[in-house]
């Protein structure tokens, strides 16, 4: 197993120190939740139901017999454990790496408590390197993306990719992102884009840092 794995799993494990018996949790998308789905396989019986941002997260929690359930029938959803492209020192985060970024951004919006669990990797100083996922309309991709331009990215349109919800992405790069609430705000006034992958007006609220000098939390 590489490294970056290990490290994947080291803050998965811290993460469920946050499951709270018998409430239903939000579940994210990627390779470190998916860390984090296998570990729960031995907690299930605590928690009441999962509720999942993506098909690929449901379909590995109903392999682990974990009820998933759609969000309108969440009353509340106290923690929601999710994974992060990169994270500021503010827990401001891009995600979407994996283009789950909508159902994420939603579920995000709904939690009470957001855990981004994350490897070293994650951590910049200022947003930007990782390039900014956009979901979009598919007929209004190439007009966002002149809009993009403006915006001084240079956007990539991710081919092959269509998104649970049937969209497509768009992948900013060049992106310098000094002010991210401002930012995500601006892109997600764009006509024709569904949302975007900064998670700066919603931030996460605690973050699992895995390195090579053990766990680091905010
Ligand atoms: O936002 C996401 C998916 O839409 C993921 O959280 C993000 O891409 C990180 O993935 P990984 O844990 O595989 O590095």
């Amino acid at each position: 197993m590489d490294k970056q794995h290990q490290l994947k799993i080291e803050a998965a494990k811290v993460a469920l120190k946050y499951l709270q018996d018998g409430e239903i949790i939000g579940i994210g998308t990627g390779s470190t939740v998916n860390c984090f789905i296998d570990l729960l396989a031995d907690h299930k019986h605590r928690i009441k139901a999962a509720v999942s941002s993506s098909e690929a997260s449901t379909e590995r929690l109903k392999k682990l017999n974990i009820e998933v359930i759609d969000l309108n029938e969440a009353d509340e959803i106290p923690v929601y454990i999710d994974g992060a492209d990169e994270t500021n020192h503010q827990l401001e985060l891009i995600k979407g790496g994996g283009g789950a970024l909508t159902r994420e951004k939603v579920i995000a919006a709904v939690a009470q408590k957001f855990v981004c669990i994350a490897d070293q990797s994650k951590y910049v100083e200022t947003l930007g390197k990782f390039p900014l996922p956009v979901e979009v309309v598919p007929m209004a991709r190439s007009q966002v993306a002149r809009e993009l331009v403006k915006l001084g990215g240079d956007p990539a349109y991710r081919t092959g990719f269509v998104t649970d919800n049937g969209n497509v992405i768009l992948d900013v790069y060049n992106l310098e992102i000094t002010q991210p609430q401002i930012l995500e705000s601006e892109i997600n006034q764009i006509t024709g884009v569904v949302t975007n992958g900064l998670f700066a007006r919603r931030p996460a609220d605690h973050l699992i840092l895995a390195t090579d000098s053990g766990i680091k939390e905010y």
